[in-house]
């Protein structure tokens, strides 16, 4: 068997996507996502000049050796565009390998481990109130767990709080806009938002909360502290995490679960994280940590420190990744849960998918491969259309900050 061509497909049905499409003399295609949100050029370039003419002609089974081939043979080792890239390859290629053996992917990992992907869904309003209704109204369509995030008192934009249609896509702009940032203000005003949750949704519902890297270590020990009483499921990305050591200091003043990881792209940058089990969850996902042949090694050494997986799952990960990932988390014994935010209907018009919502739970699909194609006309009806992730500035002097 042979790959006989691939192609890199960029679409923007709303959002920017990359997707390759690897093709093969019998017939059977596999897709897979490399969309790096505001880089998605860069890894465009890296497929179509680099990697693609490495491809024609290789056994598209031989998953590992072309894994291997990609990582060792660029010598420049890692690197979110490295990574993405080989993800998109590697997950192609185990969609053509499923599709050949008429499997759904899950099947060739290892089989089914639970019967369903427990989800959480986004929550967010422009302050307390409005963020413990829409945490109420995810938990009527049947959310088991529900990140919150707010606008917080005298700041401007906050990340993951949305504008008027309820969605918030964090790139927008001909150029990175501008969020403004006070630790003070945000440490006063989210305990107190977690305990108005908490009061409203009861006890059952799993809450999250995204830090999004912008506390010290000893400030996120203080917050973690202070939601102590709220019982949460975690507490994601306290710090920024190039500093390992510095997880340290939060496990030093609270239990408060932590996750971490939707940044990393290889399994050097979870290893301090997870063996020294400063971390409770890893966020490593398909399309940013080197496909699914990464991604079961990550979860592996995971497995061995009671580290859950909980895939990242914003709207810049494609359909193709959530498929690939819902396949990932039937099989994987470690997991956690799976971040879904969802994809607006332009966008999952031009990937047609198998996987569904019900109450809570995503379900993968049955048919073989991950599940999901994409309709190139369509895609071909949106253009690339630049867009950039904001920056963020501290609100007192402007001091860039953390996003
Ligand atoms: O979903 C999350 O937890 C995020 O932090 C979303 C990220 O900001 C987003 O994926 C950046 O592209
Ligand atoms: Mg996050």
């Amino acid at each position: 068997m042979k790959i006989t061509a691939a192609r890199v497909i960029v679409c923007s049905p709303g959002r920017n996507f990359v997707t390759l499409k690897i093709e093969t003399d019998q017939g059977v295609y596999g897709i897979g996502d490399a969309t790096l949100n505001g880089r998605e050029l860069a890894v465009v370039s890296y497929l179509e000049d680099h990697v693609i003419p490495c491809l024609i002609g290789r056994d598209p089974q031989q998953i590992e050796d072309i894994w291997q081939y990609l990582y060792k043979g660029a010598y420049w080792r890692r690197g979110p565009v490295t990574m993405s890239a080989i993800a998109a390859v590697d997950t192609a290629l185990w969609d053509i390998k499923a599709k050949m053996a008429g499997m759904p992917l899950y099947q060739l990992l290892g089989g089914r481990s639970r019967t369903g992907v427990m989800v959480y869904g986004h929550a967010n309003g422009r302050d307390s109130a409005e963020t413990v209704d829409e945490v109420l109204r995810h938990k009527e369509e049947g959310y088991l767990a529900i990140r919150a995030q707010s606008g917080v008192p005298g700041l401007n934009k906050v990340y993951g709080v949305s504008g008027a249609n309820r969605l918030y896509e964090p790139a927008d702009g001909n150029l990175p806009g501008e969020h403004d940032w006070s630790t003070e203000k945000y440490l006063r005003h989210t305990p107190g938002l977690f305990e108005a949750v908490r009061e409203a949704v009861g006890p059952d519902i799993h809450l999250l909360h995204d830090v999004h890297h912008r506390l010290t270590p000893i400030e996120a020990g203080q917050l973690g502290k202070a939601l102590e009483p709220v019982r949460m499921f975690w507490m994601e990305d306290p710090t920024p995490a190039e500093n390992q050591d510095a997880f340290q200091w939060i496990r030093h003043h609270t239990t408060t679960p932590i996750a971490v990881g939707e940044i990393f792209n290889s399994i050097w940058d979870c290893k301090t994280l997870i063996e020294k089990q400063l971390i409770d969850y890893i966020r490593t996902t398909v399309v940013h940590a080197g496909g699914i042949t990464h991604l079961r090694r990550i979860a592996d050494l995971a497995s061995l420190y009671q580290v859950r997986t909980g895939c990242h799952g914003a709207t810049d990960l494609s359909p193709v990744c959530m498929g690939a990932a819902l396949h990932f988390d039937t099989w994987v014994p470690n997991f956690g849960v799976q971040e879904y935010m969802p994809h607006s209907e332009d966008m999952l018009s031009v990937f047609p998918h198998d996987w569904r919502f019900e109450r809570g739970m995503m379900h993968c699909g049955e048919s073989p491969g991950h599940g999901v194609d994409i309709d190139e006309k369509l895609a071909a009806k949106y253009p690339y259309q630049r867009a950039y992730l904001p920056v963020n500035r501290l609100q007192h002097d402007g001091t860039l900050w953390n996003w």
